[in-house]
């Protein structure tokens, strides 16, 4: 049965219903802190976030090590409590046994023995639910056909990977915490559990994903949440974020100098770069066209888009 058929129960609005954006979040983290440590000598995991997941949407939570991203998840959770502020989801504590057998969960410290079959952990985890998800689906969902009667501690890196993955959705959860879901796995892999994501979310599942593959949050998310010190400093779609970090990049051969460039409005830097300047600057157009004007020689002009990756270095870099 294709994954789009399966029947599920979630608090899906009708195609026509509200955007994501104006859609009654299903879990949020108000002005939590969330302090590690002797009040002399703490260690603030989270100082003060908010952050809200909506039905239907795949939000990426990015941050360097340390950030936060992993306590911010085990709060959702419930697995531990806020220091102050709250934690809701599905209006409840995430603590309350109705509320946990409505999410799912995919660890990066996940520990499952390595002596059961795949077929095996997948009954034992369906077991724990009212309403789980079938085997044959798990196991299409999964991309798990073939291996189901492994012993897990025989399966490759990738391999595990996807029975955490199928483990998650044991319980046909309407939310899924999936962090760093594909360590260890080939490019193939890792776009066929993209496509499995999206479809999840199509369904109206809501999806928080961690990562340090930026180009996974790019391709996968909605939103994207930049955290660092345990606080939000940045929040958007991944055009919005890479589009208000920093600018764009002109790349060109011009005699101008790098003094004339740098006094240019809206420049930010100008690098050199062999034969040709890199001019970084928030109105490139404005800078290109002043730079025509200037030099009737200039040529090899290129302009691009900041990858996410330099977006996420020039958020995270203080
Ligand atoms: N149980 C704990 N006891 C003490 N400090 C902790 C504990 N758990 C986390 N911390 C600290 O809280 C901060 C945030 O940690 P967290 O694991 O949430 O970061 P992260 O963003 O998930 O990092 P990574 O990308 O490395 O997984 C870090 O400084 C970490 O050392």
């Amino acid at each position: 049965m294709p994954l789009t058929s399966i029947a599920y129960e979630t608090e899906t609005p009708p195609a026509n219903g509200p955007h994501i954006a104006h859609r009654q979040p299903v879990a949020t983290l108000t002005g939590v802190t969330k302090r590690y440590g002797s009040a002399s000598a703490p260690t603030f995991a989270l100082d003060r976030l908010d952050l809200a997941l909506r039905p239907g949407e795949i939000v990426a939570l990015l941050g360097p090590n340390g950030a936060g991203k992993s306590t911010a998840i085990k709060l959702l959770l419930g697995l531990i409590a806020p220091t102050s502020g709250s934690a809701r989801v599905f209006g409840s504590d995430p603590r309350e046994a109705a509320t946990r057998t409505r999410v799912g969960a995919m660890l990066q410290v996940s520990r499952i023995t390595e002596m059961l079959k795949v077929r095996e952990h997948l009954d034992l985890f369906r077991s724990y639910y009212p309403n789980p998800l079938s085997i044959p689906d798990i196991l299409r969902i999964a991309q798990l056909r073939g291996i189901e009667d492994r012993l897990f501690g025989q399966l490759s890196g990738g391999q595990k990977q996807r029975v955490l993955f199928a483990l998650a959705l044991c319980g046909n959860p309407d939310l899924i915490f999936l962090d760093e879901p594909t360590v260890g796995m080939d490019i193939e892999a890792r776009r066929g559990l993209w496509t499995e994501i999206r479809l999840l979310a199509a369904m109206g599942k809501t999806v928080l994903l961690t990562t340090h593959y930026l180009e996974e949050a790019d391709a996968l998310a909605d939103r994207i949440i930049v955290i660092n010190k345990g606080r939000v400093i940045c929040e958007g779609t991944p055009a919005e974020i890479k589009r208000n970090s920093g600018g764009r990049r002109i790349r060109c051969n011009t005699s101008l100098s790098a003094e004339v460039l740098q006094s240019l409005p809206s420049v930010t830097s100008v690098e050199q770069s062999g034969e040709a300047t890199i001019v970084t600057a928030t109105h490139a157009e404005n800078v290109v066209r002043e730079m025509l004007r200037r030099d009737e020689t200039l040529s090899g002009l290129e302009i691009a888009s900041p990858a996410l990756e330099d977006a996420f270095l020039a958020l995270t870099k203080s």
